[in-house]
């Protein structure tokens, strides 16, 4: 057999307590796509940061090509051919797509750079792996599916091959994601070894050639993908099927340090387990949420949303579609009291939403890092931000309460003590929505609630929107995956370029109607006795 592209050879890496990644073997081939998945704390950024330089083993090390590495930083990673494409990209918007790619590595003529040299370089490589980018376009310009294509660029132009991508799916539409893997099986096809970090087992088994499933830290399951089904990654993931699924999640194996059992939550921290009857609406408003001929001018001046109008009844979920951009972020932002509309009218059970961030609004943001969570603090802090019992309960009380959260939600961290930031991604995203989904508010409001969060959590927080529903919330829900919005919406409202071109009860909203939608076709439809204009 060949000497394998990349090897990781018994990776051991513990950060406290806990052990992220506990003698992990991992060979990837030559022009082999290999899948890593597993449940969120798993283990599998810790591997990758590994393989790329980002942090040192404890124990174990990595051999490229048969040799011995010493990785002390993602440039040594670099030289020796590794590349990887992260989640947020490390693009400048205002730098052409050539740019982009050679900055650092610049062709020079005479002390500055060779911008046509850049240019060719650039257009050669898109050519030779067949990537569709314009090397004069300007980032600030691309749709996020072209400006990862522009990373994975920059990869290959510093000679990668072996690429290492992270979660790349969760900002691509279903278009985009499919354009991504034709090209990942071009690459493949051309020598170049793809590590693949995803949570979307379809995607796994469409696009890999072989999966390793980490649990906690662990290796349970390596399989070829042709004749392996999504139910034998998810047993070798979390032990069981999801048909058989408890509504809360397991424990964690004892390796990952999770807290101790917390006791029995107080009634006020939870979502109500079971379904209620909507309670009436003071003033006996029919609808929760109203949105009214909403316009929203961007910092440009350009009508960002302009003129939207609908309504949210209590225990509904209405979805938002839409590529990024087309004005579903700021018609949030008003909702949330975060922007101000310049014209029009939002209405929380009869009443206006107040100018600041309204309390009468949960609200779990798309963008964790930024927005919804402070990372240096607490996990017990963020728990409780922005409850303001937390004011009156001593440090003891809050991280009591955050305790029975971490119980509730299934959250696996150290210590409710440690920063935010040292939880695995669906981990800080179960978090934001155990602080909001705990709070009393009648409307909620939700983007991407399950991006880069493990088929199991995936499961318990669609029950909870569910649940919150059911106990006679109005639910605003913005997806990329349509396969979501299908599954919790009643209706299924899509932006485009600011304005509203389809508004579908769920029966209605195939593939094909909102895809026409998302791409500015017109023919909306519209339910009986309601405009969108
Ligand atoms: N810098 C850090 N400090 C402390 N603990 C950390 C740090 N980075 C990761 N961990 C812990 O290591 C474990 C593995 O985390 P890791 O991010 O590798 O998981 P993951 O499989 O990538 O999860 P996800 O799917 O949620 O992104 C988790 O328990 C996490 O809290």
């Amino acid at each position: 057999m060949s000497v394998p592209a990349v090897e990781l050879v018994g990776i051991t890496k513990r950060f406290g307590d806990v052990t992220a990644n506990d003698g992990v073997d991992l060979a990837v081939e030559r022009g082999e796509v290999h899948a890593v998945v597993g449940e969120n704390g798993a283990g599998k950024s810790t591997l990758m940061s590994i393989l790329y330089g980002l942090h040192p083993p404890d124990a174990g090390h990595v051999l490229r090509a048969g040799t011995r590495l010493r990785l002390r930083s993602p440039a040594d990673a670099i030289a020796h051919g590794l590349g990887m494409v992260h989640q947020r990209f490390r693009l400048f918007p205002g730098l052409s797509v050539a740019e982009n790619v050679v900055l650092g590595a610049e062709p020079m003529r005479r002390g500055v750079l060779d911008r046509a040299a850049a240019r060719r370089s650039v257009a050669d490589l898109a050519e030779r792996y067949g990537l569709d980018v314009d090397p004069g376009a300007r980032i600030g310009d691309l749709p996020v599916g072209t400006r990862q294509r522009v990373e994975i660029l920059k990869a290959l132009y510093r000679r990668a091959e072996v690429l290492i991508l992270d979660e790349p799916t969760a900002v691509l539409t279903p278009g985009e994601a499919a354009g991504l893997f034709r090209m990942v099986r071009e690459l493949a096809a051309e020598g170049v070894s793809v590590l693949l970090v995803t949570h979307k087992l379809d995607e796994v088994l469409a696009a890999g050639d072989r999966v390793t499933v980490l649990r906690g830290g662990r290796v349970t399951g390596r399989f070829p993908t042709a004749g392996t089904s999504a139910d034998d990654l998810v047993r070798a993931m979390i032990g069981r099927s999801l048909a058989t699924a408890p509504t809360t999640a397991k424990k964690p194996p004892a390796t990952t340090g999770a807290l101790p059992t917390a006791k029995k939550p107080p009634a006020t921290t939870g979502v109500p387990p079971t379904a209620k009857k909507p309670p009436a609406i003071a003033g006996g408003a029919p609808y929760r949420l109203e949105v009214r001929d909403l316009r929203v001018r961007d910092r440009d001046g350009v009508a960002a949303v302009g003129g939207v109008s609908f309504s949210v009844r209590p225990g509904e979920i209405v979805g938002i579609a839409g590529v990024a951009g087309s004005g579903q972020r700021e018609l949030v932002d008003v909702m949330t009291g975060l922007r101000r509309a310049h014209s029009g009218t939002v209405l929380l059970d009869g009443r206006p939403v107040g100018g600041a961030r309204d309390r009468r609004v949960a609200y779990v943001p798309g963008d964790r890092a930024g927005r919804a969570t402070a990372p240096d603090m607490s996990l017990a802090d963020n728990l409780l931000m922005g409850d303001q019992r937390g004011f009156l309960l001593g440090p003891g009380r809050v991280r009591g309460r955050a305790a029975a959260l971490v119980e509730r939600f299934s959250i696996r961290a150290a210590s409710v003590r440690a920063p935010i930031a040292q939880l695995s991604g669906g981990n800080a995203q179960k978090a934001v929505l155990a602080r909001e989904l705990s709070r009393d508010t009648p409307v909620l409001v939700v983007e991407e609630p399950t991006q880069g969060v493990d088929v199991g959590a995936q499961e318990q927080i669609h029950a909870l929107l569910a649940a919150a529903r059911d106990a006679g919330r109005a639910v605003l829900l913005q997806s990329s995956e349509l396969s979501e919005l299908r599954a919790l919406a009643d209706r299924v409202l899509v932006m485009f370029e600011g304005r509203l071109t389809a508004d579908l009860p769920v029966a209605e909203a195939t593939d094909e109607r909102l895809g026409a939608a998302m791409t500015g076709a017109t023919g909306v439809r519209r339910p009986a006795g309601e405009s969108t204009e």
